[in-house]
């Protein structure tokens, strides 16, 4: 058996896979199966995310460490809003986290760091746990805009989450890493997050700063893991591609 260590930190460490618009019922019977097997650290939140097609599918063969969340939701329980779904369905199929504010949102869809700030004050009203995602695009870090863009992302949040900061998680995501296989350096990731959490000390509060748990995402694989892991403001990751392969349980185990 694999030994665990306990990791020596107040927040701890959690870790998204975010499968966006990929599986069927096959691939996703043989990805729960490998992280079923793992074995995961159990000192690790692990939270998936889910296709909403297959939500109540996957609910239905998750093992209790395994947390279910749906990759986007609307901002009103019920009523005329063809194609979408609800934090009242999600919650209604037994899942308990959405990812809101993915940057695939953002850019393809256009929804605006206001929308994105509605949806995360439903979901946190229903019940639900957030994982709220902020990041620039190439342009705007080259034009030395990356805090000026996260802190703006970042402010409609604050009110939207209101006193409900233990149910949120921030997952920066600079859009230049997502998917391109060039992930931030860990020194890059670790500039962003302490300053997104030194700005967080005067625009929510120094308990928030201190408490949220921020994890990175871009091209996060078993090979970088661990070495932004170690980085003290990397809370976790939130992963993309790599959260559909057997590596994920490495992504998971990084902080052992
Ligand atoms: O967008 C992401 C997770 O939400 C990151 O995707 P990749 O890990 O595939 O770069």
């Amino acid at each position: 058996m694999r030994k665990f260590k306990t990791r020596n930190m107040g927040r701890k460490f959690v870790v998204g896979g975010n499968w966006k618009m990929n599986g069927d019922k096959n691939t996703i019977h043989e990805i729960i199966t490998t992280l079923s097997n793992g074995p995961l650290d159990p000192n690790v939140e692990v939270v998936i995310g889910i296709p909403a097609i297959y939500l109540a599918y996957v609910q239905s063969i998750v093992p209790d460490n395994l947390k279910v969340a749906a990759q986007n939701c609307w901002k009103v329980e019920k009523g005329a809003f063809t194609g979408e779904i609800s934090p009242a369905m999600i919650k209604d199929v037994g899942s308990e986290w959405v990812i809101l504010g993915h940057s695939e949102r953002r850019t393809i869809f256009k929804e605006t760091d206001e929308l994105v700030a509605e949806k995360v004050a439903h979901a946190l009203a229903t019940g639900l746990k957030v994982i709220a995602c902020i990041g620039e695009t190439l342009e705007e870090r080259e034009a030395g805009k990356t805090e000026e863009v996260v802190f703006r992302q970042t402010l409609p949040l604050i009110a939207a989450i209101g006193d409900n900061w233990d149910r949120v998680v921030l997952a920066y995501e600079p859009v230049w890493a997502i998917g391109t296989g060039k992930t931030a350096s860990p020194a890059q990731a670790q500039e962003v997050h302490a300053a997104l959490r030194n700005w967080l000390v005067s625009n929510a509060s120094p308990a928030v700063a201190e408490a949220v748990r921020i994890q990175y995402g871009g091209s996060v694989t078993a090979a970088n893991a661990k070495e932004l892991a170690a980085c003290p403001d990397i809370d976790g990751f939130l992963v993309g591609g790599a959260s559909l392969k057997p590596e994920f349980v490495d992504i998971v185990n990084a902080t052992m």
